[in-house]
């Protein structure tokens, strides 16, 4: 889809079946999103943010899960375990932690620009921790609307079912990517259902792609 960053999509990833499963699994345990901290509701932020239900897996707590990550590692190179301490995943992660977010946007729902790194420079710590990439799997067509857009390099994705989307969410210099600011576009007509994958820093310090000299998203922001 697009070079630098590397914005990949890769086509009938997920089958029928597996496709059904997740939804069906996903759907009993569906609720209203609330954007928030800390088990915190930030009721401002909810509603201009996003617009959708959903709900979080653990990956243990789903059979077929486990071979849908095994899969992605196999593409990205990228370990799917969260590694990070427990204190720092429910930072960001609420009381579990969480494997894989569920979402079904109906007509309206969107998904406001944002980054999903959730990128903090410890000044404890050398490491920077977080989501180091991103992994998307559409698990349904949209009638109309429903693109995944990154506004500052002006990429769209329209959702195909069974396909998934990948990106890095950090340059190969460690920097975090601005270019990767991306939204869910408003669904317009029918439903989006995704499965979201965050690939956390910690357990890939050594998988990841790495070039010192690779600075392009700081160029962007200078
Ligand atoms: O709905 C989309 O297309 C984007 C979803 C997204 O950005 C996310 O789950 O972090
Ligand atoms: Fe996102």
């Amino acid at each position: 889809m697009y070079k630098s960053p590397e914005i990949v999509v890769i086509h009938e990833f997920l089958s029928e079946c597996e496709t059904q499963t997740i939804i069906s699994s996903a759907q009993p345990s569906l609720q209203r999103i609330y954007f928030g901290r800390n088990g915190k509701v930030d009721a401002v932020n909810s509603i201009h943010k996003r617009l959708a239900v959903g709900s979080r897996h653990l990956e243990r707590h789903n059979k077929l899960m486990p071979t849908i990550s095994r899969r992605i590692c196999a593409i990205t190179g990228l370990n799917m375990e969260v590694t990070e301490p427990s204190n720092v995943a429910n930072d960001y992660y609420g009381k579990a932690l969480s494997k894989y977010t569920f979402r079904k946007y109906s007509v309206g729902g969107y998904f406001e620009p944002h980054f999903d790194r959730f990128a903090k420079l410890n000044p404890n710590a050398t490491y920077v921790y977080g989501r180091i990439a991103t992994w998307l799997n559409y698990l349904s067509d949209v009638g109309a609307g429903g693109a995944t857009v990154f506004p500052l390099i002006n990429v769209t994705v329209w959702p195909t079912k069974y396909s998934a989307l990948f990106w890095h969410n950090f340059d190969k210099s460690g920097e975090p990517d601005w270019q990767t600011l991306h939204s869910g576009c408003p669904v317009l007509v029918g439903h989006k259902w995704i499965a979201t994958k965050g690939i956390h820093f910690m357990g890939n310090e050594f998988r990841k792609p790495c070039n010192p000299y690779d600075r392009h998203s700081r160029l962007y922001i200078q």
